[in-house]
């Protein structure tokens, strides 16, 4: 793996450091003194002892200004019919989004997160839309079937697009990154990635995306296969696989979640894309892991498998299969109840709850 340690990926790699054992020990005997019997909040209490391990602090903050941005990219391996939605979908969806009128519009307001639409992909032009960041690294992927979807060049400078938006959020005050994606056929790059990076069958990591049929799904798992016949990623070398197999908006959430560990600040997944993105950035940095949480579990096979190989509990299930961050943003209510937990519970010694009666 050749990245040059003086690029802005090279410095953020570097700059990630394992998360607070020590925080971490004295956030879990913090969960026993509190009054309720040990455990008894279950991953509530394992998010809060995590929180507390990426910021080094008992107990941790209550994350009260979130970002969620939403990348979008167009894919060449559209052309292999693996949609059944057009493609100008994708841009039609980030300008609803710009005014407000997407899924993520509507369930933001109840966490107070921004959202940060971000053109880093499309394949065509994009009209002027309230708050959209411009910041394309090149028009669409091409074909993984034909060719690698980038070149390595392009896949780092799409990750570098996603810290430098970490670094504009946490500089701006953000204390909680979420991820988001919009990308019609993305879910075949995902599979793609999954498959490659995990070592498993595409047949395993595929699924239906935004509504494949049963013959779409089967084309699905041959134009994977396919791929990964052409150029027989290495799992050791996870920017030559996103290069590979695409897309730019999973490379720019890569980015978003290595920005935001460089700071320190938790990063909350979203669906199968984002579990994709996150098999990629723990490649590059495994320490990563420490900053992740997985916001839901979903309807795609592959965020089963990409958490399974992350070792990463997902915290909701919804059924979700929308993407754009939407379960990210319906998870961020059980990591500030986890926080809040560790914060504002009395301990038994200072409500004068009894302890557990020795046997
Ligand atoms: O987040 C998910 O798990 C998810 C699951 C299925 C579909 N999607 C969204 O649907 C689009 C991709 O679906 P497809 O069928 O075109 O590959 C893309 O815009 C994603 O945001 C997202
Ligand atoms: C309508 C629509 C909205 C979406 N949002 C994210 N992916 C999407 C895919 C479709 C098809």
């Amino acid at each position: 793996m050749t990245i040059d340690p003086g690029s802005l990926l090279g410095r953020t790699i570097s700059s990630i450091t394992p998360t607070d054992s020590k925080a971490l020990a004295a956030a879990e005997d913090r969960q026993c003194q509190l009054t309720k019997p040990p455990g008894s909040l279950g991953l509530l209490e394992v998010i809060g002892c995590q929180l507390s391990a990426i910021c080094g602090q008992v107990p941790p903050p209550v994350p009260t200004h979130p970002v969620l941005a939403v990348f979008a990219g167009d894919h060449g391996v559209y052309e292999q019919n693996i949609t059944c939605w057009p493609q100008e979908v994708t841009v039609q969806m980030l300008i609803n989004m710009c005014y407000g009128g997407a899924s993520i519009n509507a369930l933001a307001p109840e966490t107070g997160t921004q959202i940060w639409p971000v053109d880093i992909g499309l394949a065509n032009g994009v009209p002027d839309a309230p708050g959209l960041r411009r910041l394309r690294v090149r028009s669409g992927t091409a074909d993984f079937t034909q060719t690698s979807a980038m070149t390595r060049e392009e896949a780092q400078r799409a990750i570098e697009v996603g810290i430098a938006l970490a670094d504009q959020a946490v500089a701006g005050g953000a204390d909680v990154l979420l991820t988001g994606e919009v990308g019609l056929g993305n879910t075949t790059s995902a599979s793609a990635l999954i498959a490659a990076m995990t070592g498993t069958d595409p047949q395993l990591t595929t699924g239906r995306g935004a509504g494949s049929d049963d013959v779409m799904l089967q084309r699905k798992v041959d134009v994977v296969r396919r791929g990964i016949a052409l150029h027989d990623p290495d799992p050791s070398d996870p920017l030559g696989v996103l290069a590979a197999l695409g897309g730019l908006e999973l490379a720019g959430m890569a980015g978003f979640m290595l920005g935001g560990a460089a700071h320190r600040v938790p990063v909350i997944l979203d669906g199968v894309l984002s579990c994709s993105a996150a098999l990629v950035a723990t490649g590059l940095q495994p320490d990563l892991i420490g900053y992740l949480f997985a916001g839901h579990l979903g309807d795609e096979p592959g965020i089963k498998v990409a958490l399974e190989a992350l070792g990463l509990p997902a915290l909701c299930d919804l059924e979700l299969r929308l993407g754009e961050g939407s379960g990210a943003l319906m998870a961020l209510p059980i990591i500030r109840g986890a926080a809040r937990v560790l914060r504002d519970m009395a301990t038994f010694a200072d409500a004068g709850v009894s302890g557990k009666v020795d046997e």
